[in-house]
Formats: structure tokens, C-alpha cells, sequence
């Protein structure tokens, strides 16, 4: 297939109604009246939870172990990590030619929109039960028209919350030489078998997700697997590895971490770019050749956070049978 071709297709898929660009975040709420006061991690004294539901987001208030240090946009502190995502939705619409999102670029308005539609989303949620604590993975859509859709999944449930279960790990390591997390097992990260073409769709995060399937399938992945737990790594055309999935990778080369570079195609995503900002990374090429068997590597994405993986062979792959999404074509 030609360039023409190529940028023709892209074209075409953008066009489809039911496209949309989007971005994911974390939710965290908990019902417990008696711990209202029980915890200061995650959740921050400025932001008290009210009761009797309690609804917060590391996500839009954009806590981690590292913001201590670096604080990405001081004059806006409340909107935290909201503002990545809301540059990553203009960068997506920017790519695709959509002149009718550029309020998105700049406009504080198109911010507090964002805003008012994820917690007005949740807002309407059913309330959670007395003593659970849920994680959710919201998504937040944009049509080429502006309309907004918000919707999420369950990631986990927690029916006793306690003290302990209040203590979430931090979104973000400082460095990721941290010591290892001994209670969370590494992801197992599986090369993929085919290349995958970088385009404006991997580099953007949209609805067109084919080719993230197509590589689950191919080292059998099961599509509910978290990427917490497997993961498939996808390489270029010139043997130039991209991401994960649903994840940014990190690999340490010569005593410092590397992310691949942009020109190889991975997801301009949230947490890659805070990783870059924060110093925890460069960016670089990484070849599939150089790729060594047990490996250790970090996983980023702004529902999951940020975790270690190890690279496995061929023995370490699930059975299964997936479905392909064939709702728009692969690019
Ligand atoms: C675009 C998608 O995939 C992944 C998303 C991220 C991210 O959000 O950080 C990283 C790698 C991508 N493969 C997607 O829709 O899941």
C-alpha cells in the first residue's frame, strides 16, 4: 500500500461517525464513613472527601510520589494530569485535521468542560455500597463535531475497604530504579510476531484500536488479560519496537531508561510524557534484536499507572480463543 493509500484510509476511518479520538483516566471512590479521616494517602487534606460518597480522581488531581518535586503547571494545580489529557486530545485533532477542536489547544473553557463531563458522569453513577472501593477506567470521547461521551469500566472492587486497601501505591515512582515491588508479580511482556505500521493512529489514541487486538491476538492474549499481567510489544517495520498494547514501555539501556521515540510510532500518551518531563526517561530507538529474554522493563498508562514488566518467550503465553474487532477496518 502507498503513502496516498495510507493517508486516504486514515482519512476514511476518521470519517466514520461512529470514530471518535479519546483518552483514558483513572477514578478512585470509596464509601466508608468511618475512614473519612483515616487516610492521607492517596488522597490530599485540600481535597476532604465529602460523604457519604466519596469521589476522587489521582487522575484529575494529579498526585504522584514524584509531584513533590516537579509540579508540570503550577498556575493550575487543581486540574493536575486533566490537562494532559486535554493536550493529548488536541494534539489528536490537530493530527486529523479537525480545525473545528482547536478550542481544545488553548481554551481554559474547552478544560472545564472536560472537567464538568467526567465529574458530572460520575456524579451520576449509582452510589457505591457502604464499605466498597472501586477503580474505574473512564473514557472520555470526542466526536469531530465536539460531543463529548464519558464512560467507564470497573478495574477493581474492593468490598471490605479497610485502612490498608486505602493505601494505593503511588501513580508514579520517582525513579525507576526504585527498589521492586515484591506484593505485584511483573507484567509478562510477549513480542509480537508481525510488525505493526506506525500512523497518525498510533500515535493518537482513538477508537481505531484494530491493531492493538490484531497483536493480541497473534501471541493469544485474552482480550479481558489486564496489561498489568500480559502484555504484547509491538514493533515496527524496521524492527524498532513501539509500546505495549495498552501500555508506553521503558528499557533500561546502559544504566538509563530509554522510551522509543516518537518517529517510531508508540501513543503520544499521559504518562509517557509525564515520564519524559519528570526525567525519568529519554527518548530513543530500541531494536527488537538488542531485546534480551527475562528483562526487567516498566509499563506506563494513566488508568494502570506505572509498573514493571519482564520480557518472556514463546512459554509464557496464555491459550485462547479472541475476537477480532472488525467494527472499522485495520489500518
Ligand atoms: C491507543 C491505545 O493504546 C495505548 C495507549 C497508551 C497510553 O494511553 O498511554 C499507550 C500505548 C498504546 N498502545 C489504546 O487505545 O489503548
Amino acid at each position: 500500500m502507498t503513502n496516498m493509500h495510507r493517508t486516504k484510509l486514515i482519512a476514511s476511518v476518521a470519517r466514520d461517525p461512529d470514530f471518535r479520538i479519546q483518552t483514558a483516566l483513572l477514578w478512585i471512590r470509596y464509601n466508608n464513613p468511618s475512614l473519612r479521616r483515616a487516610t492521607t494517602r492517596p488522597f490530599s487534606s485540600e481535597h476532604e472527601p465529602q460523604l457519604p460518597e466519596i469521589v476522587l480522581s489521582d487522575a484529575i488531581q494529579g498526585r504522584s510520589s514524584a509531584d513533590s518535586k516537579v509540579d508540570l503547571r503550577d498556575d493550575k494545580p487543581d486540574l493536575g494530569l486533566l490537562l494532559l489529557h486535554r493536550d493529548r486530545l488536541a494534539a489528536a485533532a490537530e493530527a486529523l485535521g479537525w480545525g473545528t477542536l482547536d478550542c481544545l489547544k488553548h481554551d481554559d473553557a474547552a478544560l472545564s468542560i472536560l472537567k464538568q463531563a467526567v465529574e458530572k458522569y460520575m456524579a451520576d453513577l449509582p452510589p457505591l455500597p457502604t464499605s466498597t472501593l472501586e477503580s474505574r477506567k473512564v473514557r472520555v470521547l470526542i466526536a469531530r463535531t465536539g460531543k463529548i461521551t464519558v464512560d467507564s469500566t470497573i478495574i477493581s472492587l474492593c468490598q471490605r475497604v479497610s485502612r490498608t486497601s486505602l493505601l494505593i501505591k503511588p501513580f508514579m515512582p520517582g525513579s525507576f530504579d526504585e527498589p521492586r515491588d515484591t506484593d505485584n508479580p511483573p507484567c509478562k511482556v510477549l513480542l509480537d510476531t508481525q510488525p505493526t505500521r506506525p500512523s497518525t493512529l498510533t500515535t493518537h489514541k482513538t477508537l481505531h484500536r484494530c491493531m492493538y487486538t490484531a497483536a493480541r491476538e497473534r501471541v493469544q492474549l485474552q482480550p479481558t488479560t489486564p496489561p498489568t499481567a500480559q502484555e504484547v510489544l509491538l514493533y515496527n517495520p524496521y524492527n524498532e519496537i513501539i509500546e505495549t498494547s495498552a501500555c508506553t514501555i521503558y528499557f533500561n539501556r546502559g544504566g538509563k531508561w530509554v522510551t522509543p521515540a516518537a518517529i517510531c510510532g508508540p501513543n503520544l500518551g499521559v504518562t509517557r510524557r509525564l515520564a519524559i518531563e519528570k526525567g525519568l526517561c529519554r527518548q530513543g530507538t530500541v531494536e527488537k534484536r538488542e531485546l534480551k529474554d527475562g528483562e526487567t522493563v516498566w509499563l506506563s498508562n494513566a488508568v494502570r499507572g506505572f509498573f514493571r514488566g519482564v520480557l518472556v518467550g514463546d512459554d509464557g503465553r496464555e491459550g485462547g480463543v479472541v475476537e477480532l474487532d472488525t467494527r472499522l477496518g485495520c489500518v
